[in-house]
């Protein structure tokens, strides 16, 4: 059998730890990444609330744009690829502009990507 790329049982200790120590970095900056998209989320919730309630759009594109322009300029800044930075608000802002849509037309899904009306 060739080397693994999966697993780690005939390499280095020393690799092996360092592999274990950047592993659980990763894990932790994973993590933060869930609880700020949960709070963002619990934000852009209340904003579509916000929005059917006085029958505004669930999409505002200029806010977008200037959000995009902003984002481009902080991920240059720190060496982050800007065309990746828009793909990954993009894909966000698609799914916020979902859930806006479903809140205006009152079938909001509950978190876990059933349908329904929520209670909260
Ligand atoms: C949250 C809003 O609704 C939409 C989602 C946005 C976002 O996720 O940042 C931005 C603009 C809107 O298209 C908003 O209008 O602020």
């Amino acid at each position: 059998m060739t080397t693994s790329s999966t697993g780690t049982g005939d390499v280095d200790p020393a690799v092996r730890e360092e592999l274990a120590a950047l592993r659980d970095s990763i894990d932790n900056i994973d993590a933060a990444v869930v609880h700020m998209l949960a709070e963002r989320f619990k934000c852009t919730q209340q904003v579509g609330r916000l929005k059917a309630a006085h029958r505004l759009p669930p999409a505002d594109p200029a806010r977008e744009a200037r959000q995009i322009t902003r984002l481009r300029t902080l991920a240059e800044n720190a060496k982050l690829d800007p065309a990746f930075a828009e793909k990954f608000l993009n894909f966000i802002i698609g799914e916020v502009i979902r859930h806006h849509e479903r809140i205006a037309d009152g079938t909001t899904e509950h978190p876990d990507g059933t349908p329904g009306p929520t209670t909260d």
